[in-house]
């Protein structure tokens, strides 16, 4: 099964997006022989394991245009830059404290020419501004997380679900999620997607209260 075909099966694409998923896989092997940002035993399934997993949020919650999203610990650009080819009309602001992650991003970004993509060498706990949605993959435990963004969520939500966290997790989160001591939603990602890569990994989501 070619690219195309394995997002296609579950995400209708326009010609523009195509091409862009198509471009990925070239761009990332160019980048990561460089600068590792994606583990190297994973390369040949670039599209399963980084580009789809990334989309399960884009399954979860279609975000209306103008959303603004903030993607932390992005490393080279997960979730934030399949969304973002997913979402033209949604503002991507992705961040990680490892400067040369941000080079691939910012490589990546201007490759694909995606203009509602910045990116910035900063920590999440320092990022300025309010965001609809913040992001994350493989980052930490969900509490640190919290305590770095819930100030930064907006109040005002326009979309069909409340602002808040929607991470990308594997495993068992049973701890994270009671030290939390919030409403927290776990979505199984082989709910969307029927890829046995799928079947230990979740969406979790937590509305700003
Ligand atoms: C395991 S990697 C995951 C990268 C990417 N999200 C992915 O799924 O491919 C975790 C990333 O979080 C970044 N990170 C950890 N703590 C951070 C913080 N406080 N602020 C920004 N980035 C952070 C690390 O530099 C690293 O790139």
């Amino acid at each position: 099964m070619n690219v195309a075909e394995l997002i296609e099966k579950y995400f209708e694409l326009n010609d523009e997006e195509r091409l862009r998923f198509q471009i990925l896989e070239s761009l990332y092997l160019f980048w990561n022989d460089q600068i590792n940002v994606i583990s190297r035993k994973d390369t040949d399934q670039l599209y399963e394991r980084h580009v789809l997993h990334s989309l399960g949020i884009a399954n979860f919650i279609q975000f209306q245009p103008g959303t603004k999203v903030l993607d932390i610990g992005t490393g080279g650009g997960f979730p934030g830059i399949p969304l973002a080819i997913m979402f033209p009309d949604v503002q991507f602001t992705l961040v990680d404290s490892i400067g040369k992650k941000i080079k691939v991003v910012n490589a990546v970004k201007d490759e694909l020419g995606l203009e509602n993509v910045t990116a910035h060498h900063q920590r999440a706990e320092k990022v300025k501004g309010k965001f609809d949605f913040v992001v994350s993959r493989a980052v930490t435990k969900l509490k640190p997380q919290w305590s770095w963004i819930n100030k930064k969520i907006s109040a005002e939500s326009f979309n069909i679900l409340p602002n808040g966290f929607i991470g990308l997790k594997g495993g068992d989160l049973t701890d994270e999620v009671e030290e939390m001591h919030l409403d927290v939603e776990e979505v199984p990602l082989s709910e969307f997607f029927e890829e046995s890569f799928f079947e230990t990994k979740k969406i979790v989501y937590v509305a700003k209260p």
